[in-house]
């Protein structure tokens, strides 16, 4: 099912086998076989959120109904993640919502990309990278990290798949959920490596401008997005840490980081340091 979103993204991929997709899709389960989890993402898939609001949105937006997520900066007419308000779990208002779209402060992953992005070969990373010829404030919405919704079994016989490549870029992100005095956790994955969008162009670094929060729309499964973590400056290379919070980006293999940061390791997160395989 696609979304009723209005997603506006322009960007394209230079290299025509891969398909560049406007935000996650379910994986064709007939290439690597389908699980009861998959089955669940399925009908995760083709369901959708009802919670609207029911806000008349006022000069002062659409702010508190699901949380006080995003706030204007004033200086680029912008809405920026509000790092002092947002909560882990960022609902955005949807079209099952009341408010007004053209008024709702609660909208920024949906609407797609920010512009002025640009594919290029990084010198740092020898290999392409994302950068952006215009500033970008704290908070400044970037892209999504969008591609195929898989299981942990497809990810599992991808990574063994993808050995070889070069590049890896399945993502799972590890949301841990707390209500009252009951825990549970939510693993999400995505891999961008055949099917994706502009976010799979993201490297990584030990010390990086940019960060990664899961939120939702109209679907239970997150949206992977990524949001300036401070100030960057027009022609930075944008990047997040592969293994900082709940996300890991997986490497079947063990890599030398190039990222070069204070910080840095020596090597980029590895398989078989984490728990997921
Ligand atoms: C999600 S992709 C990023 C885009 C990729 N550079 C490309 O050309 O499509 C992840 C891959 O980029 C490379 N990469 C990313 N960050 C790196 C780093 N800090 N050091 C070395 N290689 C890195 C690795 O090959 C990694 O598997």
């Amino acid at each position: 099912m696609t979304s009723n979103l209005n997603v506006s993204d322009f960007y394209e991929h230079e290299d025509r086998s891969l398909e560049y997709v406007l935000e996650n899709i379910l994986s064709d389960q007939s290439n690597d076989g389908s699980d009861n989890e998959f089955q669940h993402l399925q009908m995760e898939y083709n369901s959708i959120l009802l919670n609207g609001c029911g806000c008349n949105v006022s000069q002062f937006g659409c702010v508190e109904c699901h949380g006080r997520n995003y706030k204007w900066f004033v200086e680029t007419g912008e809405l920026v993640l509000d790092t002092d308000n947002s909560v882990d779990l960022i609902y955005e208002c949807s079209p099952s919502c009341k408010c007004e779209p053209s008024k709702c402060t609660n909208r920024l992953v949906q609407k797609g990309p920010r512009a002025k992005l640009k594919v290029r070969h990084s010198n740092l990373f020898k290999c392409k990278g994302l950068f952006s010829s215009d500033h970008i404030p704290k908070g400044g919405f970037i892209c999504e990290y969008a591609g195929e919704i898989i299981s942990r079994k497809q990810a599992h016989n991808r990574l063994k798949k993808y050995e070889q490549n070069h590049d890896n870029y399945i993502l799972f992100m590890t949301e841990r959920i707390k209500e009252g005095h009951n825990k549970s956790s939510t693993t999400t994955i995505i891999d961008p490596t055949k099917k994706g969008n502009i976010g799979r162009y993201l490297n990584h670094s030990c010390d990086p401008n940019c960060e990664i929060r899961s939120v939702r729309i109209d679907c239970p499964i997150p949206k992977i997005a990524i949001f300036a973590k401070r100030d960057i400056s027009a022609g930075e290379e944008l990047c997040f840490h592969y293994n900082e919070g709940n996300e890991v980006v997986l490497a079947r293999q063990r890599r030398i980081c190039l990222c070069g940061s204070g910080n840095c390791t020596g090597y980029m997160p590895y398989a078989s340091d984490s728990g997921y395989l």
